[in-house]
């Protein structure tokens, strides 16, 4: 489960997070969906503590701290229940994907190389990419290096998989594989929070959809009830204007 009361993060003078208070059960699968600049990431990044929030406390899995104060110690566990998938990948480029995939166990979980090995070229298999183990980042399209990415993730079996815009630096002929992986895990119920632009994928795949605006939590509900029946105005005219057509978007 993820626990999250009151976090708050401003950015000098802008405040980008303004007490988000989240809970996301065990399994369950979490769309935040909202317009540019209203926090998504950052919220994000700030559950695994790559941004530091201001105050607030965050409850993940086993781990548990106090944005105000906490130890190395608390971070460290913190972080290390959740794993982020990133927009831009964030592969090593040096290395293979399968040492991509294994990294973590080894450096982490100290695994012996030949059980990482073998758990890794297993993930690889998972997101269709066994045959490309041996292949360096920039052979692979960025749907690959994505699918790459996310099997890192699995790596680790984090109690949640945070996902920032998987699909956003794709080419458009290059979305479907990487969400088509993404549908594959949410099957096998792993917890996910998922920032994504992509609203049919989110309708399809989340159980609860976020709406976030100006750094506040607006709405949530069933892809059903945020997508068919709005109730806030801002979440309205989100959805308004990005289902219009580009030369009537204000
Ligand atoms: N490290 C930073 N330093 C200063 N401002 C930042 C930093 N990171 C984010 N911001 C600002 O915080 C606001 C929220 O950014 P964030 O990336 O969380 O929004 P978002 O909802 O994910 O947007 P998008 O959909 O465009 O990715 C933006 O105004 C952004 O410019």
């Amino acid at each position: 489960m993820i626990h999250v009361t009151n976090l708050r993060k401003q950015f000098k003078d802008l405040v980008v997070l303004d007490g988000i208070d989240i809970d996301v059960k065990q399994g369950e699968v979490v769309a935040i969906i909202g317009p540019s600049g209203s926090g998504k990431s950052t919220l994000l990044r700030c559950l695994n503590l790559l941004e530091s929030p201001d105050t607030g406390r965050i409850e993940i899995g086993q781990a548990a701290l106090d944005a105000q104060k906490y130890s190395r110690k608390e971070a460290h566990h913190l972080r290390q229940q959740t794993a982020m998938v990133f927009q831009n990948y964030n592969l090593f480029k040096n290395r293979t994907a399968l040492q991509n995939v294994t990294e973590s166990l080894i450096i982490t979980k100290k695994m012996k190389q030949s059980e990482a090995d073998k758990i890794g070229l297993a993930l690889l298999e998972q997101v269709g990419l066994a045959h490309k183990a041996d292949s360096y980042p920039i052979t692979l399209s960025g749907g690959q290096q994505q699918r790459v990415a996310i099997a890192r993730a699995l790596a680790v079996d984090p109690h949640a998989i945070l996902l920032d815009e998987p699909t956003s630096a794709l080419d458009p002929e290059l979305v479907a594989e990487v969400l088509q992986v993404i549908k594959a895990i949410v099957e096998k119920r792993t917890t996910m929070l998922i920032v994504t632009h992509e609203m049919a994928f989110a309708r399809q795949v989340a159980d609860r959809i976020i709406f976030m605006a100006d750094g506040k939590i607006v709405e949530q509900g069933t892809p059903e009830e945020i997508f068919d029946r709005p109730q806030n105005q801002r979440t309205q005219r989100f959805l308004q204007q990005i289902t219009a057509p580009a030369a009537f978007i204000s």
